[in-house]
């Protein structure tokens, strides 16, 4: 079975490890986001696929759910000791071999996907990682604060502000130029069935969606989403913060409205939010909250389920010139 699943960081990293637990047969090709991908001390950075890289490799932190385990921190403290800035982004000793063996291969012209294809040659994570596009686009979120009306890169606003500061616009920038990766279209192309795992709806899928051609692309797959909102809050992170800016309510409802139909066939929402509909849309109510490994595969299962289900019903379905009717 061929799959494939869009993923943000944290989130999207645990659902996967569930997906290939689920499913370890199949062949999963994973679009990440590179909208909060940044440039720090002459380095380039790709938080999200880096989480993924790490996290299905084996080498993440698992209590933070992101960079290295068993991680110093000297560079950092050095850094600080120059009084070199920002400070507010935790990048560690190991985590730093990284995002230099990156920064050297995009200098010599290698594009992300290629970088990535390295990196995951050494971490092995099971699937195929390919960041959702070779040109660079960033998160801007716009505040204001005792400096005025101004935009600031999404990891300033989500990682030292803590969201705290009320986002009023969040902006992928150089989403108008930027084409999907090599292999992104292809994938989904081949694809039985596509997962939205529940990474963060408007910075982490929602940004992968503005890349020219991949929501056309989703829309004749059949997809099924994993709700990030159990009962009116983020499974983890802070999604409500995002969705409040974009005007979107917290809830699972207004997520599905927001992917919305055609691209969403099948919604998995928690049991307390069994209630939510939408035409077009199969919702089914389950635990999802990922306590760990197994239970992040039950949900893997289930959405999986779900898309064999769709996909098989959508085949037998009457076509507008009766066959399969009769
Ligand atoms: C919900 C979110 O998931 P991600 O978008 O990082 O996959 C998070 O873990 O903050």
């Amino acid at each position: 079975m061929r799959i494939v699943s869009l993923a943000g960081g944290i989130g999207g990293a645990r659902f996967l490890r569930g997906l290939l637990t689920a499913a370890p047969d199949s062949e999963i090709t994973v679009i990440g986001n590179t909208g909060d991908d940044i440039s720090l001390y002459g380095l380039r950075v790709c938080p999200d696929l880096d989480t993924v890289m790490y996290t299905l490799g084996g080498g993440i932190n698992e209590e933070q759910g992101w960079g290295r385990r068993e991680e110093s921190h000297v560079v950092k403290e050095e850094l600080a000791a120059y009084g070199v800035e920002p400070q507010w982004f935790g990048l560690g000793d190991r985590d730093f071999a990284t995002h230099i063996v990156r920064t050297q291969m995009l200098d010599a012209g290698y594009p992300l996907s290629a970088v990535t294809e390295a990196l995951c040659a050494r971490w092995r994570p099971g699937v195929r990682l390919i960041p959702m596009s070779d040109d660079r686009t960033e998160t801007h979120v716009v505040v204001s604060d005792e400096r005025g009306r101004r935009a600031i890169h999404f990891q300033e606003w989500w990682v030292r502000l803590r969201a705290s500061v009320p986002a009023e616009q969040i902006i992928l920038v150089g989403a108008d130029e930027a084409s999907p990766a090599p292999g992104v279209l292809e994938a989904i192309a081949a694809a039985d069935a596509v997962i939205l795992p529940p990474s963060n709806p408007v910075v982490s899928i929602g940004t992968i969606l503005q890349i020219k051609g991949i929501r056309e692309a989703l829309e004749g797959k059949t997809v099924v989403g994993v709700s990030p909102i159990v009962g009116g809050a983020p499974v983890r992170g802070m999604a409500d913060a995002c969705l409040t800016a974009i005007g979107v309510e917290t809830t699972a409802q207004a997520v599905l409205e927001l992917y919305g139909s055609p691209l969403v066939d099948g919604w998995l929402v928690a049991e307390e939010d069994a209630g939510v509909a939408l035409d077009g849309v199969d919702v089914e109510a389950r635990p999802l909250i990922m306590h760990d490994v197994e239970s992040a595969a039950a949900i893997a299962r289930a959405a999986l389920d779900m898309a064999a289900r769709l996909a098989s019903r959508d085949a037998t379905a009457p076509t507008s010139y009766g066959e399969g009717a009769r």
